[in-house]
């Protein structure tokens, strides 16, 4: 006899079980059924751009530079499309954020914001063991359900060989919006957004994307890339490619060291003035010999130039020539020296010591 007087038929319990063990396989079954859905959605979504799917479908582990390449070249369009939508509403939402070290306003729009979340979202839910730094805030609030459909576009399957490496030894740098300054005065063309990946602290995948000429250029150091250097540069009389509206004494420096008579382009944007020293097919893309900066900058905004030109052969260091490590901190306090098929170490020495003496390394 049962307590309370419930007396248990062994037909009832056997009932009751088969009934509980019917219940558990409906559930379970349901839940696979959800996972082989997701999977279904990838392969018939295919090529074109990241998904709203599962997150259950991202990968664990060691990460394939190859694969990040590809989400890196998809952040920077799925972000540019943001940023070029913005800037055809002409509703910029333009706010101040803060002010550079020299005092000049550092501003931030919805185009800025919004084309950073995309790209933090795409790279975050696609390798979310991955160390990612960006330039603009995220809030979780925010939280964007945008995944990678696992499509690799087919110039990177032909030039990239996939190469896998600890996630722990990655650093990713977002730069949602280069040239805000500019993007606010509708100098569309020095618009670019960017992605770096770094490994243990060297820039190795770069991603420079121009959202209203519908022009990417991507590299990888010991890869491959899309673009190229220019068939010839002037060493001797170079064009000095310089910042527009973060120029500080750059002038008084390049005509220091080339002369008087010295070209100085002044144009907006770090991608921008990257791509100014390649062979870039854009109307709109001034050319170049050498690129100066010599105020403060962040590492969002150089990291993917410095990756380009490096896995092309040219350099991007300090005023000093030192490398610049593309981990820790978000600044880079000894100014920037980038070219490409001119011998780097004789600009290095060329530039004045007052300039080097004035910059402390990080
Ligand atoms: N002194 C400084 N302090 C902080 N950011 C700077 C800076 N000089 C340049 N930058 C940033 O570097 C990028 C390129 O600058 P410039 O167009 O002047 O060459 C811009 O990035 P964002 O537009 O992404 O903010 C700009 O804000
Ligand atoms: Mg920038």
């Amino acid at each position: 006899m049962a307590p309370m007087g419930i007396r248990l038929s062994p037909l009832g319990v056997a009932v009751f079980c088969l009934l509980g063990l019917g219940v558990l396989y409906h559930l379970y079954s349901g839940l696979l059924a959800g996972r082989l859905a997701g999977r279904l959605a990838l392969f018939v979504l295919g090529a074109g751009g990241g998904h709203d799917l599962p997150s259950d479908t991202v990968p664990e582990g060691p990460v394939d530079l190859r694969e990040l390449l590809a989400v890196s070249v998809l952040a920077a369009v799925r972000g540019g499309e943001e940023v070029k939508r913005v800037r055809e509403s002409n509703v910029l939402n333009e706010k101040a954020k803060g002010k550079t070290r020299e005092g000049a306003e550092e501003k931030m729009t919805s185009g800025d914001v919004l084309s950073n979340r995309k790209m933090f979202y795409l790279l975050k839910n696609s390798f979310p063991s991955v160390q990612i730094n960006t330039e603009e805030h995220v809030d979780a609030p925010d939280k964007e359900r945008i995944f990678w459909d696992r499509s690799i576009p087919e110039d990177i399957k032909e030039k990239i060989q996939s190469k896998e490496v600890p996630a722990e030894s990655v650093t990713v740098w977002i730069d949602p919006l280069d040239a805000t300054h500019e993007y606010t005065e509708d100098l569309r063309q020095y618009v670019t957004t960017m992605v770096c990946v770094a490994v243990n602290g060297e820039p190795v995948i770069g991603v420079i994307h121009k959202p209203f000429s519908a022009y990417t250029a991507w590299a990888m150091v010991d890869g491959g890339s899309n673009v190229k250097a220019r068939s010839s540069y002037s060493e001797r009389t170079p064009r000095i490619i310089v910042s527009r509206s973060h120029a500080g004494k750059v002038e008084q420096v390049a005509r220091q060291t080339f002369g008087n008579k010295t070209v100085i382009i002044p144009a907006g944007g770090a991608g921008y003035k990257v791509l100014a020293l390649l062979d870039v097919p854009d109307k709109k893309q001034e050319k170049a010999d050498v690129y100066i900066h010599v105020t403060y900058i962040k590492k969002w905004d150089i990291c993917a130039g410095n990756a380009v030109l490096k896995a092309l052969g040219g350099h991007m260091t300090t005023l000093t020539g030192e490398e610049i490590s593309y981990t820790g901190s978000d600044g880079n306090e000894g100014g920037l020296l980038a070219s490409i098929n001119v011998d780097h170490q004789a600009l290095v020495n060329k530039l004045p010591d007052l300039e080097k003496a004035s910059h402390k390394q990080t």
